[in-house]
């Protein structure tokens, strides 16, 4: 119904939902628009021609209207199924610089790791309903990205 509760239209809530998962990868920062030094200089140890690897975790959250009859914004189960097909086909166990096309010309950082993942979850999703990805390289370092 439309009955006013709290100020809200019952049909008219809005929540976020979120999902986690981890994924590993291994990587090195390099950019081809600096030198061999300045690459070094730079990146330290992250730029060793060998590369190394991460346990990733993403957050994807999604923003929507909660579905009255459903009680979702949407599935949980459905949201694991895009992420499966976005994040853990193209990236879990791959190395990033060579098997994602993407991270040819782009340093493959946790920013432009969030970058990616938007992009490719975002053509699978209803029109604004991302909202949030969240890439955490360790447990200590992670970038947001909300497609700004
Ligand atoms: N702004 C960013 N800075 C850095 C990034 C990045 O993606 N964005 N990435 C790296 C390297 O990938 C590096 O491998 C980071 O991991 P690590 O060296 O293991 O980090 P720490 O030793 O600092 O480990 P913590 O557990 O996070 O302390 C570097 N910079
Ligand atoms: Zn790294």
């Amino acid at each position: 119904s439309n009955m006013m509760d709290r100020g809200h239209y019952a049909n008219e809530r809005v929540a976020y939902i979120t999902r986690v998962q981890s994924f590993s990868a291994c990587h090195r920062l390099h950019s081809q628009s600096l030198s061999d030094d300045e690459n070094k200089r730079i990146f330290g140890k992250c730029n060793n021609p060998n590369g190394h690897g991460h346990n990733y975790k993403v957050e994807v959250t999604l923003r929507g209207k909660i579905n009255q009859i459903t009680g979702m914004v949407m599935n949980f189960a459905d949201m694991q199924l895009h992420i499966e097909e976005t994040v853990m086909k193209s990236l879990d166990h791959k190395n990033l610089d060579l098997d994602v096309a993407y991270f040819a010309n782009n340093v493959s950082t946790s920013e432009n790791l969030a970058v990616w993942i938007w992009d490719s979850m975002a053509t699978r999703l209803p029109p604004c309903m991302l909202y949030e990805v969240k890439v955490y390289e360790t447990e200590r370092s992670a970038a947001m990205y909300r497609g700004e």
